[in-house]
């Protein structure tokens, strides 16, 4: 069974105009809502993909109610925490001929919900996939990505962590199956600006080196670049198309990623990750699987 942990789900209200005006009052020409978050994000996508998954994390308020029923209306098996006070966040998407992107803070998480979060990963059995991806709320300590894959580390649980920074170093010790930073976010964990394909493959040896088995570093509208754990390197460039969204673009290619996976063939994974980050950049929300395929027919 796939597991995906969202600690801080969201409704993406998507909005688009054509100059966003800073204190005026701004008219939408479009407005559309996705649920949201990302470890929602591979799920649906997964689903899109024939993957059953199920969706873990925290959820509040009437944004939660409506995040969950959406899910469950998808057929994605939804078993999140429910918080007692505050709603789920709305993330507002400002799309011109730019993207804005105001995401909020979230709910307060206390100690017994987190509990009963670990209460939920404890069932996991030999076998089953986690992929813990999103940003942390404030009111849970850093470290939290870290806690779990530790608290994981005895079992035969294949882990993905789609995250950045510290929250993405400290796990690189417990060997997790995949990691998929952007290359912004590569450099940045280095202190660098990488500007060159060598450079890039160099800075993702260092954390296949730190302990990473599958390294697969995203570069939006330029491909994306793997280290499988192998040791081999891979390069795919992107698909054909116009862009509308690219909101969930990685989401889309962990999840791609994943399904294309299971019989160990990363340069057939690399490439349904590929279509299913494209199919989502060319979508007004994610990937559908109609738009992976086709676009997996071109690669
Ligand atoms: N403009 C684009 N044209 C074609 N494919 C794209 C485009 N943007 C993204 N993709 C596809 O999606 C993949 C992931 O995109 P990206 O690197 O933007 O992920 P990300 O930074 O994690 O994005 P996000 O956090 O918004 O989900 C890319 O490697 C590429 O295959
Ligand atoms: O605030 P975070 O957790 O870093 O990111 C949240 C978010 O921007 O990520 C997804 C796209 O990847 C969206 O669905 C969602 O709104």
């Amino acid at each position: 069974m796939v597991y995906t942990v969202t600690f801080n789900p969201a409704i993406d209200y998507v909005v688009r105009m054509e100059k966003l005006k800073t204190g005026e009052v701004n008219r939408a020409s479009y407005e559309e809502m996705f649920f949201g978050g990302k470890g929602i994000n591979v799920s649906i996508v997964l689903n899109e993909l024939g993957i059953k998954s199920k969706a873990l994390g925290f959820t509040a308020g009437f944004t939660g109610e409506a995040i969950e029923n959406g899910l469950m209306a998808m057929g994605i098996d939804a078993d999140f925490v429910r918080l007692e006070k505050g709603n789920s966040r709305i993330n507002v998407k400002i799309k011109t001929n730019e993207e804005t992107e105001i995401n909020g803070q979230g709910p307060h998480i206390d100690e017994n919900a987190l509990a009963a979060l670990f209460g939920k990963l404890d069932k996991l059995k030999d076998g089953d996939t986690l992929i813990l991806a999103g940003s942390i709320p404030n009111s849970l300590p850093s470290d939290i990505y870290e806690k779990i894959l530790q608290r994981l580390s005895c079992r035969n649980i294949m882990t993905v962590v789609d995250a950045t920074k510290d929250l993405l170093l400290n796990v690189l010790k417990y060997e997790p199956f995949l990691i998929k930073p952007n290359n912004h976010e590569l450099g940045e964990m280095f202190g660098v600006k990488l500007t060159t394909i060598d450079e890039i493959e160099k800075y993702a040896r260092k954390l296949q080196e730190k302990g990473a088995k599958n390294v697969l570093i995203s570069m939006a509208g330029d491909g994306a670049l793997l280290v499988d754990e192998n040791g081999e390197t891979h390069i795919s460039g992107v698909c054909k198309g116009t862009v509308k969204n690219s909101v969930g673009a990685g989401d889309s290619m962990v999840a791609g990623f994943v399904a294309g996976s299971a019989e160990g063939d990363y340069e057939y994974a690399l490439k349904l990750g590929t279509a299913a980050g494209g199919a989502t950049a060319f979508s007004d929300g994610l990937a559908t699987k109609e738009k992976i395929t086709e676009l997996l027919n071109t690669l």
